[in-house]
């Protein structure tokens, strides 16, 4: 089943009839099947968030169409696609994004509290899985109570509660140290393998890029190349830096 379809898609800030516009995104065909991890890698500029952003229905595209999960984002109203948000993606930032003034729980509890679910469905929501990602003992903490690999797991449990059909994170290993990078990636794929919940990540880190099995490089707002996971993980990073210095991109953050 394809849950993400792009099809000329396009991205024009300014109006391009006027010097001074920019292209961000110059006709992206994507296409991304459930319970697929992929990652989009590309140099400063070239349009991932942007894409991001599309997807994400926060932003609108110029031109072309984005279906998720079989629906047509791009012709949907405010209130539909504030619903169609909540539902079908679930979100993770690299700044994590919780409340500080609401408990590891309650952060989790609060998109199920949006969609009305009842107290019995959180709690059993929430705490299956909160044991998947060992953060069950930690729910009456306060987020700056926890260490940062604690909250991103946290974060990624808010994003999972609501059943979504995709998640879309932002660098989300960008605030993280190596060992918790290394956990909140193998709670991805723990995800897909348990779920079968797709992942899309945008980052610029080869090490969280190695986990996908997918990695798409995108450049001056095209897609340039794409690379499937066949071998090893340390295989697919060193091919995943070999296509990077094709693109002129800067591989940092290699753990
Ligand atoms: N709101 C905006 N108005 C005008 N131009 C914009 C706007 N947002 C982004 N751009 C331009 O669109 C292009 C793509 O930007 P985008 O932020 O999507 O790139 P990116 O790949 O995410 O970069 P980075 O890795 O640095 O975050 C850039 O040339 C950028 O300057």
């Amino acid at each position: 089943m394809e849950i993400v379809r792009t099809e000329r898609l396009m991205k024009i800030y300014g109006d391009h009839q006027q010097e001074g516009a920019t292209t961000a995104l110059d006709g992206i065909n994507l296409s991304i099947q459930k319970g697929e991890f992929v990652a989009i890698m590309g140099p400063s500029g070239s349009g991932k968030t942007t894409l991001l952003n599309i997807l994400s229905g926060i932003d609108k595209p110029s031109a072309g169409s984005v279906r998720i999960a079989g629906d047509e984002l791009s012709t949907m109203e405010k209130e539909e696609l504030a619903l169609f948000r909540r539902k079908t993606l679930g979100f993770v930032f690299q700044e994590f994004n919780l409340l500080d003034s609401l408990t590891i729980k309650e952060n989790i509890y609060l998109p199920m509290v949006l969609e009305k679910k009842s107290a019995s469905q959180m709690e059993q929501k929430a705490d299956e899985l909160m044991e998947l990602f060992g953060i069950r003992h930690l729910q009456n903490k306060y987020p700056y109570h926890v260490s940062g690999g604690q909250q991103q797991r946290a974060a990624v449990t808010r994003a999972l509660v609501n059943e979504p059909d995709i998640i879309l994170a932002d660098e989300p290993t960008g605030n993280l140290d190596s060992k918790s990078s290394t956990a909140i990636l193998e709670c991805f794929e723990e995800i897909i393998t348990t779920l079968q919940t797709t992942i899309l990540i945008v980052t610029h880190d080869v090490f969280a890029a190695s986990y996908c099995q997918k990695v798409i490089f995108i450049k001056d707002g095209r897609i340039h190349s794409q690379i499937n996971k066949k071998g090893s993980r340390k295989q697919f990073l060193d091919q995943i830096m070999d296509n990077l210095a094709v693109l002129g991109g800067k591989s940092h953050d290699v753990h």
